[in-house]
């Protein structure tokens, strides 16, 4: 994918009830770490339900080239032998991320903790995106940044620490990818590596972390935020891991079969842990209909089967302490939101801005185009519903899959056919979003 110059536009128009049972692809999130802990691990490490989209496999070619075993075994299905804490070989060639700042991030932070050298890099989104946030904390606790572009960014080469050092980190915004590269370069060090968040973000590194044996304590901090201490220098055990359908992914489904009328639409297996489901209270607080059935756990991971019929929805305020429970779900919340009558208003999105593309642009720029009105104001975004949204409208993608997939779910009930630039980029969380979509009644072409 990395700087692919043909596009592959695409049109979705007005469909019909979306009905069926699907099983979205698994978490991006816990495939990242199960492929990275697994590499870190002693002994055998077997993944079922691994995501085998574009940024998944690139974490997994890096394992590789740090020197884990990694092989696939079947549908979805890897097996992990990994290297050990603080084990990884000198990678003979530039480590390439694509389009993934999660596995670029997690792997800074595993490198730093080896006394090795790398080199990162990726396509041009990932090169656009800020890496000094990691990069901080990581030369706190002795790697080296070497020569690199403005704010850290790729390419870049990291030496990691000879004698890596146990640091307590505040981390300035709420991010799972800073406090899971602390934790991952702790992992290193001799003593307590502590992060404290003011924010709680998703915390799969450390529920992750603790399958693999690892001894790591979270305590609440303050009124929504965590302080979590790990032991360095742990032995890691390979583990089993099974990766839940990815709830990130999973939205854009769920808010079509919201905005399409009639429809009826099952998903199952969809991962519920309460640091990812910010999107589905915003839903429900909008009027929508969403069952939790067959709701159970693994390795401290809740999932669950959700029933979604067609709702009317209703415009409502989303607060800034919600954003990182949701942080990836605000452009497929704007479609809903442009479909809701009343005013939408999703406050605290300045992390938006640093992504695959500048989302708050990018998602404002997609509802005008389409005749939605709406307004960024400072950090916050304004969606004026009226119930249908015309459509008519050619979206730019700006290498970010979750853009092309929210006009795609738009153009389903909009007024007029909705055309997306480039479909190319889907790849990198959910490979097989157009034909499941179509399988559910999706009008694509
Ligand atoms: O840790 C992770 O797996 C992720 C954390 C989030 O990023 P930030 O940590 O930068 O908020 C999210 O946007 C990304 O898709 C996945
Ligand atoms: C922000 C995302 O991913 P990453 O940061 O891993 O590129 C995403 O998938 O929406």
């Amino acid at each position: 994918m990395t700087d692919s110059t043909t596009k592959s536009p695409l049109e979705s128009r007005a469909s019909g009830p979306l009905a069926g049972k699907v099983r979205v692809p698994g978490d991006k999130s816990i495939s990242h770490r199960a492929l990275i802990l697994g590499a870190l691990s002693v002994g055998e490490t077997r993944i079922s339900g691994l995501l085998e989209g574009e940024d998944v496999l690139n974490t997994a070619k890096a394992m590789q080239a740090l020197g884990a075993q990694v092989e696939r075994t079947g549908p979805f299905a890897w097996q992990v032998k990994g290297v050990g804490v603080a084990g990884f070989a000198q990678p003979v060639s530039p480590l390439d991320f694509g389009n993934s700042g999660t596995g670029c991030r997690l792997v800074m932070g595993a490198v730093a903790g080896c006394p090795i050298t790398a080199v990162f890099d990726g396509d041009a989104s990932l090169r656009s995106r800020p890496m000094r946030r990691i990069l901080d904390p990581l030369e706190l606790m002795g790697a080296k940044a070497g020569e690199a572009r403005e704010g850290g960014r790729l390419p870049l080469t990291l030496h990691g620490a000879r004698d890596p050092v146990p640091i307590l980190y505040r981390t300035p915004v709420a991010s799972a990818q800073i406090k899971s590269a602390v934790l991952l370069a702790g992992l290193a060090a001799p003593g307590v590596t502590t992060v404290i968040e003011q924010e709680a973000s998703r915390d799969h590194t450390e529920l992750m972390l603790k399958h693999f044996g690892a001894e790591i304590v979270s305590a609440n901090e303050g009124s929504h935020g965590r302080k979590i201490a790990l032991t360095g220098q742990p032995e890691l055990h390979g583990a089993e891991v099974v990766v839940p359908a990815d709830p990130s992914s999973a939205a854009f489904p769920i808010v079509a079969a919201l905005i399409v009328s009639g429809s009826d639409v099952a998903f199952s297996d969809v991962m519920t842990n309460p640091l990812r489901t910010g999107l589905l209270t915003t839903l429900r607080e909008m009027g929508a209909a969403i069952e939790e059935s067959e709701v159970r756990g693994d390795a401290g991971e809740p999932m669950a089967t959700l029933r979604v019929r067609a709702s009317k929805l209703r415009g409502i305020e989303v607060p800034p302490e919600r954003a990182p429970s949701m942080i990836d779900e605000y452009l497929v919340l704007a479609v809903a939101a442009s479909f809701a009558e009343g005013t939408t208003i999703m406050r605290g999105l300045q992390e938006l801005r640093v992504k695959e593309s500048d989302r708050l642009e990018a998602t404002a720029a997609m509802l005008r185009v389409n005749g939605v009105k709406v307004e960024i104001a400072g950090d916050d975004l304004i969606v004026e519903g009226r119930g249908h949204v015309p459509g008519g409208g050619l979206v730019a993608t700006h290498m970010d899959h979750r853009i092309a997939m929210s006009a795609l779910v738009m153009g389903l009930a909009a007024d007029k056919p909705v055309k997306v630039d480039d479909t190319a980029f889907i790849a990198t969380s959910f490979p097989d979003f157009i034909p499941m979509m179509r399988s559910l009644g999706a009008e694509f072409s």
